[in-house]
């Protein structure tokens, strides 16, 4: 049902001094261009790890999705696992027959495919995000 690891959500006060940080890491040349995402209430950049990808996240103001959590980790910290799923609807249906609990309807994403997210409570503590996968979007 879940399928590719696409990217580790990391939340940050600060996606450009964290981009100076993994720039350091993996070198400046896999880190993109930082982009915000007002319907996500976050701005974003991506690295690209060899494996997989990691989302660097910056709330938008005290509404975002993420501020409770920077509120808790003033430093930031790992945030999120995406995973790829074909389909998302059938993977809502068969994650929600599990027990898990859908945030919400389905909207774009960073990559421009549909996503979901899963609460941490019926998760093992971790937020889960769902992907619909498109094949050029990684
Ligand atoms: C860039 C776009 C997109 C993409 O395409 O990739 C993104 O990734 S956007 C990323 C940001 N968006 C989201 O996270 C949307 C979904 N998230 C939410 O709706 C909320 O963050 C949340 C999961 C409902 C939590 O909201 P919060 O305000 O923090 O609620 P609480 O303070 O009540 O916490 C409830 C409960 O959950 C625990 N928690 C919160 N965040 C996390 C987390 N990231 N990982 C693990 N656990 C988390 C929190 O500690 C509380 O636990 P208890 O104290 O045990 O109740
Ligand atoms: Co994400």
């Amino acid at each position: 049902m879940f399928e590719r690891l696409n990217h580790v959500g990391v939340a940050t006060p600060s996606v450009a001094r964290a981009r100076e940080h993994y720039a350091r890491l993996f070198g400046p040349s896999a880190v993109g261009a930082s982009f915000d995402l007002p319907a996500q209430g976050v701005r974003v950049c991506f690295v690209d790890a060899p494996n997989t990808q990691i989302e660097l996240i910056e709330p938008l103001g005290d509404a975002s999705p993420i501020a409770a959590f920077l509120d808790r980790n003033p430093a930031g910290g790992q945030h999120h696992l995406c995973f790829e799923v074909a389909d998302l609807d059938a993977a809502i249906r068969d994650a929600a027959s599990m027990g898990a609990r859908p945030l919400g309807e389905p909207r774009l994403g960073a990559h421009g495919t549909r996503v979901v997210f899963l609460h941490p409570r019926e998760m093992g503590g971790v937020l889960v995000e769902l992907m619909e996968a498109s094949r050029a979007g990684h």
